[in-house]
Formats: structure tokens, C-alpha cells, sequence
């Protein structure tokens, strides 16, 4: 349990780099093990989620080296992994479980692999369902869910999947099978989600096709070790982006931030509330960076629909937040995908945020947010709860950094999935009213 405070009221000021891209690390990780050769991944981020997806190639024999901000993998190729002496742990990680069941689906000996208490509960046909197609064989806990076995196999065909929901896992888990199968693999996606997987694989010398969402892949030849340069994680930004807009007086830059155009719903959706947000471009040859500079600013209610949600998914709790600040009402709809996270976020946020005076309706896909309300500990104290999800731990601290009365925090440790170091890079940023 921690005690959070209030912002002082000279606001949030200086600089910050937060640490690397989640989704960007694990996949560097992944195709570091499948190339030939050695991949330095710089900027990468140390963290829960990803260190699972280090443990996963560790059992498979794969060497993975690593100090604060730069991992070494020394790849193996797809066709050489060791067969593990126990089950693979994914923690906490939906990214990791998806394209791994992907990326190991043509391998001549079964995977088990497991969960935490919140991954076992999350849905995974969404992908065994088209890797099927695709000749891969699974068998998953009451055909959903963790624990689950990847079995043995030794054909993968191509198939054409038009996706039923957008989600960059199942896109990604699709292609990761498809640059190992016979035949053409061709993923059609009505909205764009986050492109990570096809950008690295062209980094690590593969071919691929994407345009005007259509994405096809082919057997590749071996790929071979690169290095990568992971951007500061946009996910992890947001939060900085909300609490600088949202505490009066706030003045601050986040540097060196991924704004990948798949991405950045979170800067857009802010705009569009009003936010001046400057981006200053950094020339970069991987994927594109800016450093991001914020104020504190008024803000206005908008409406958030399905279009808005793949580049902003994992943003919307924070960008709540924004919301219970703004002028008028935020209605958001078509994001029923919340409910499948780390926790139902829809229900999450509303539970969190309601603790601190806002005024939240839910909505079976989404939730309108009526603003303008000044956050407060209703009865002077409150215990928020990150319910073991990152995203709403973070949620919480920037929320009492503008609310009045007692606030503490429990679950913290759940920070760890994407930011550890969270709270302490809130602090560096509380300038002192003494200074
Ligand atoms: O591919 C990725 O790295 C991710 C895709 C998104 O999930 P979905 O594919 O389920 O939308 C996102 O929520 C998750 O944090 C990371
Ligand atoms: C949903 C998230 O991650 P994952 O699906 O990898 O657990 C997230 O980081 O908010």
C-alpha cells in the first residue's frame, strides 16, 4: 500500500523519458530468437511482461543477455528451440500468449503454457481459431482460456482472414504463423491496429506486403540479427500527457516518445479535447519519435467512437480521467474490448474514478463521462485499488495528483507490468513550492 499526494499547486514541471515500448520489446525479443545471429535491443524495456517473454526463449535454449536499458539475444532460428523441461509462464502478458502461440505453433513438441489469475480469464479463439485454419493445433481450457498447450506440428498452411475484432495480437500472432507457412498468409483489417510485427519483420530483412489494410506474408528465408532502438513507450507517456494537461500550472516535456501513426490516438483524442500538444520530430530510421511538450490547459468533452479505439486502446483509462475534467460530457462507445484486458476497464475505471467524486455511466461498450467535476477522497480518505492491472494502478496516481484529501494505493505492484519506476518519475517531476 502507498500514500499518493497531491500535485503542489506551482504544478508538474521539467523533463522526462519514460521508459521503452512494451509491444516494441517484446516483438525485438521475439524476432532476436527466430533470426540468425545477434540482436541489441537499446532503450528496451525491463519490465514484468516483457521478462516473460525473455523467460519463454530462455526454456526454448535461446541466449538472452541483458543490463538496464539493452537486452542481447543471440537467435537460434525458428526450426532449432530446445523443448522445454517445463510450462511456459506468461505472467500477466496478453502480448506475449498471443503471438507465441503464433510464432510456436510449427514446432515437433508440445508447449504448456500458463498464466496469472487475470490472463486465465482472457480469451484466446480469437486466435487459435484463425491459426487453426492454418493447420496449427491447440488445446486451451474450456476451449478460451490458460492453461493451454501449443501441440506439436509440423505443417502450417496460408489462409485469408478478414479479423472480427481489431486487435493487433491476433493480426500479429497470424502473420508470426504466416512467415513460416506454405502458401500465402493475408490478414485484411477494417481498422488499422498497431504495426510492430510488419515494421520489424522488414527491419529483420523479411518481406512483407501492407496496404490499405490488406497484409500478406510468405515463408521468409532466415532472418537475420539487427539492432533495434526502441522508442520511449506512447502508452506509458500518456499518463505524463494527462497529468501535465490536467494539474494546473504544469509545464513539461516527455522525450523521445514513439508517435507511430497506429499509436498516437492518445495525442489526436486530446487535440480533439482541446490540448496544444507541441511535437518536435526527431529524425530517427526506425519508427518515428518526438519529444512532446504539454501545459496545463482547460479542456472540453468529445465523443470517442469504435474508429477512435485500436490506436488508443490501452489509453482510454487515462484518457477517463482527462475526461472527468473537461467541460461537458465524453461519451465513448465501440470499446467493448476494454472489458477483455488486464481487468474489465470499463468497470475498473468507473470503480476507481467514482471513489474520487467523478460521474461515470457505464455502458455495455463504453461510458459517458460527465466533466468538470473536482476530484476529492469522498469522506476525506480513499483506498483506490489497482485490482492487479497496471494501466488502472497509474490511473489512480495521476487522479490524486489532483485530488483533494486522503489517498492511498493498493496493488501497486502491478505497475511492474509496463512501467516499473512509475511513481518515482511522478515525484521527479513535483516541483517543490519551496524552489
Ligand atoms: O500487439 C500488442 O503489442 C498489443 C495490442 C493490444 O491488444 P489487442 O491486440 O488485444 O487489441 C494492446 O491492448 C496490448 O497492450 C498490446
Ligand atoms: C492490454 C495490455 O497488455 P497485454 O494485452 O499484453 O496484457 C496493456 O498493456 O494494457
Amino acid at each position: 500500500m502507498i500514500k499518493l499526494v497531491k500535485a503542489p499547486t506551482l504544478g508538474l514541471h521539467g523533463q522526462i523519458t519514460v521508459p521503452g515500448d512494451k509491444s516494441i520489446s517484446h516483438r525485438a525479443v521475439m524476432f532476436g530468437a527466430i533470426a540468425e545471429g545477434k540482436t541489441i535491443i537499446d532503450n528496451f524495456l525491463m519490465s514484468d511482461d516483457v521478462m516473460h517473454t525473455i523467460g519463454v526463449f530462455r526454456s526454448l535454449g535461446v541466449e538472452i543477455t541483458y543490463t538496464d536499458t539493452q537486452a542481447v539475444v543471440v537467435g537460434k532460428g525458428l526450426e532449432n528451440f530446445n523443448q522445454p523441461s517445463e510450462a511456459l509462464n506468461m505472467g500477466n502478458s496478453g502480448t506475449s500468449t498471443r503471438l507465441l502461440m503464433g510464432l510456436l505453433s510449427k514446432q515437433p513438441f508440445d508447449l504448456n503454457i500458463f498464466g496469472d489469475e487475470s490472463l486465465s480469464k482472457r480469451p484466446l479463439k480469437r486466435v487459435t481459431d484463425p491459426l487453426s485454419l492454418m493447420q496449427a493445433k491447440f488445446k486451451l481450457s474450456d476451449e478460451e482460456f490458460l492453461p493451454a498447450i501449443i501441440q506439436a506440428n509440423n505443417t502450417l498452411t496460408g489462409i485469408t482472414y478478414r479479423m472480427p475484432v481489431a486487435s493487433a495480437q491476433v493480426k500479429s500472432a497470424i502473420l508470426l504463423a504466416g512467415i513460416q507457412a506454405d502458401g500465402e498468409t493475408t490478414v485484411i483489417e477494417e481498422l488499422p491496429s498497431r504495426d510492430h510485427t510488419e515494421r520489424m519483420l522488414r527491419q529483420f530483412g523479411g518481406q512483407i506486403q501492407a496496404k490499405n489494410g490488406v497484409i500478406t506474408v510468405k515463408k521468409q528465408p532466415q532472418l537475420k540479427g539487427q539492432h533495434v532502438l526502441v522508442p520511449s513507450d506512447i502508452s506509458s507517456a500518456a499518463f505524463f500527457m494527462v497529468a501535465g494537461l490536467i494539474t494546473p500550472n504544469s509545464n513539461i516535456t516527455i522525450n523521445k516518445v514513439g508517435i507511430n501513426p497506429t499509436r498516437d490516438g492518445v495525442i489526436k483524442l486530446l487535440e480533439r479535447m482541446g490540448a496544444d500538444i507541441v511535437q518536435n520530430k526527431i529524425s530517427s530510421e526506425g519508427e518515428p519519435l518526438a519529444d512532446i511538450k504539454i501545459r496545463a490547459q482547460d479542456l472540453q468533452g468529445i465523443t470517442i467512437t469504435g474508429a477512435d479505439i485500436p490506436s488508443a486502446v490501452d489509453e482510454l483509462p487515462i484518457l477517463a480521467l482527462a475526461a472527468t475534467q473537461a467541460v461537458g460530457d465524453t461519451v465513448i462507445s465501440g470499446a467493448e474490448e476494454l472489458r477483455v484486458k488486464e481487468t474489465d476497464r470499463i468497470a475498473t475505471v468507473i470503480s476507481e474514478l467514482t471513489k474520487l467524486g467523478a460521474n461515470i455511466e457505464e455502458k455495455p461498450d463504453g461510458m459517458i463521462i460527465h466533466g468538470g467535476t473536482p476530484l476529492h477522497a469522498i469522506n476525506g480518505s480513499a483506498l483506490l485499488d489497482s485490482h492487479g492491472d497496471h494501466r488502472i494502478g497509474m490511473m489512480n496516481v495521476v487522479a490524486s495528483l489532483i485530488a483533494d484529501g486522503d489517498v492511498v494505493l493498493t496493488g501497486e505492484d502491478a505497475m511492474s507490468v509496463s512501467y516499473p519506476g512509475f511513481v518515482e518519475d511522478i515525484a521527479k517531476i513535483m516541483k517543490q513550492e519551496t524552489l
